[in-house]
């Protein structure tokens, strides 16, 4: 592993914003951020990083995280990461040791951040006693670290945009000292809609009844309002009323005394704005700089997660369309897709089920009956294989049972055991009880076949064999 890159570049692409911007901000964080690769191999340390472990930057790059000699208890840096791609964002207490030679207990925050080079951890350290001698201790630069980990955060919470706008619009105030403000994008008519938007304790925009306030829709904005979505550029008005694109205020809106207003930019074209009111004493130059950082980061996580949730929504309608509707198992297509990504080196039982004198059921009791009595079926069978075990329901009241890495032993024990626990289940249909059996039969892949339809046309003679010697039976395929 070599880690001759300028290490601050991964996570730069990875966000994909100006270098300067970050890097600063991160630099200058009063947190310790590191970021590290899957072997735990440190790539990335700040200032605060270099201040409490007293090792210089390029001590830090390539070193272990989990073996630092700041760390007073050892970490296992194996089941954290798996602990992190598993779910995307850890937290865990770290008892450390300041160059002094102090313990002081340590938060870490720890984002799983996806790239197409690899996985990373940014590890978020702050102090939870005692925060060691760290020069840089500027607030608001911690507040634009704590940003980026947010917006890495945002694209795994599953949230709304608008709550994702909540979210941004208050570390956009905070951070500047502003009373209200909104944020919102530009749609298609160009015009601009809010996702957030705090209340400036103006009845018009409030919904009556509530505390929550309205969200402005297809606004044409016009002044200095608009002149961050027109020009592309951020405006700072510290004296509204004298200002030359000065427009007044709507009736009842509240003293408006400093504005600041930051576009949202996505590859250069604007896609939205930042605005905010009336900090004390008016907005300088370094609110531009965080509020266009935010911005950046802001649209960065929108985008993020509405892709994510296309993705997911894409997932769920393939995952659906995988499945029974009436039993929740895995359809024909299902089978078919599994049977053409089967590789061979993996023995697979295949078990080929059927609900014995089943049209009987039907004819007795009304087919709503029947299809609650396919359903109980799917869900014993669900309760008698393993997980990585996959139930099939290839139509009507035929199974098909595949079990991975399998054994003639283990795939007779499973038969087994479905078919006695479905004989031993009472069904209930009005007043009335009844009981059902099954017939399995069984050939294993690729002893028997080379294809898994192959395998199942040879399960399936040997169903027929069990229904032929009397049913409620498991027979296994022999040539
Ligand atoms: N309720 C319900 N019945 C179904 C469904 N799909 C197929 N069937 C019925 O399942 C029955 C299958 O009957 P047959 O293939 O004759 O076999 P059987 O009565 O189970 O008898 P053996 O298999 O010989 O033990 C038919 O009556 C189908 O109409 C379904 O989704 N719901």
């Amino acid at each position: 592993m070599t880690f001759d890159h300028d290490p601050t570049f991964n996570l730069i692409s990875m966000v994909q914003l100006p270098v300067s911007l970050w890097k600063s901000a991160l630099d200058g964080a009063s947190d310790e951020i590191y970021l590290v690769d899957q072997h735990g191999f440190i790539h990335y340390a700040n200032n605060a990083a270099v201040a409490s472990t007293g090792l210089n930057e390029a001590q830090l790059v390539g070193r272990p995280i989990a073996n630092l000699e700041t760390n007073a208890t050892p970490i296992d840096w194996t089941s954290l990461w798996a602990d992190l791609v598993r779910v995307g964002f850890v937290r865990l207490e770290v008892q450390r040791q300041d160059v002094e030679g102090n313990d002081y207990l340590a938060e870490w925050r720890i984002t799983l951040v996806r790239h197409e080079i690899g996985m990373f951890a940014l590890i978020m350290a702050s102090s939870l006693l005692k925060r060691p001698n760290v020069e840089t201790a500027d607030n608001r630069k911690t507040m634009v670290a704590n940003a980026i980990n947010q917006v890495l955060q945002d694209t795994i919470n599953p949230q709304t945009d608008n709550e994702i706008g909540e979210l941004w619009l208050k570390m956009a105030e905070d951070m500047t000292g502003s009373k209200y403000g909104f944020v919102g994008e530009i749609n298609e008519e160009g015009k601009y809609d809010a996702l957030a938007l705090s209340d400036p304790g103006w009845d018009a925009c409030r919904i009556p009844g509530t505390n929550k306030t309205k969200l402005i829709m297809n606004m044409v904005f016009r002044g200095f309002w608009g002149h961050p979505v027109t020009t592309g550029e951020s405006i700072i008005v510290n004296e509204p009323d004298q200002h030359p694109q000065s427009v007044g205020r709507p009736e009842g809106h509240p003293p408006l005394t400093a504005f600041l207003g930051v576009p949202m930019k996505h590859n250069g074209k604007v896609v939205g704005m930042f605005a905010l009111a009336n900090k004390e004493g008016g907005y300088d130059e370094e609110d531009v700089k965080c509020v266009e950082l935010l911005a950046m980061s802001f649209v960065e996580a929108l985008l993020r997660r509405r892709m994510m949730v296309r993705e997911k929504d894409l997932h769920e309608a393939r995952d659906a369309s995988l499945k029974d509707p009436l039993t929740g198992l895995y359809n024909r297509r299902f089978f078919d897709e599994f049977q053409r990504n089967l590789g061979f080196e993996k023995k697979t039982a295949v078990l080929a089920c059927d609900v014995d004198h089943f049209k009987a059921t039907n004819d007795t009791y009304g087919h709503a009956v029947g299809d609650t009595v396919l359903k109980e079926v799917a869900a014993i069978m669900m309760k008698c294989v393993r997980e990585s075990d996959y139930v099939i329901r290839i139509g009507g009241e035929e199974f098909v049972i595949l079990i991975q890495e399998s054994s003639d032993d283990v795939a007779l024990i499973t038969a087994e055991r479905i078919r006695r626990m479905l004989a031993r289940y009472v069904f209930c249909a009005a007043s009335d009880e009844f009981n059902k059996t099954i017939s399995i039969g069984i050939a294993m892949f690729p002893e028997d076949a080379d294809s898994l339809s192959g395998c199942l046309e040879l399960a399936d003679k040997a169903l027929y064999q069990a229904k032929e010697e009397g049913r409620d039976r498991v027979v296994r395929y022999v040539a």
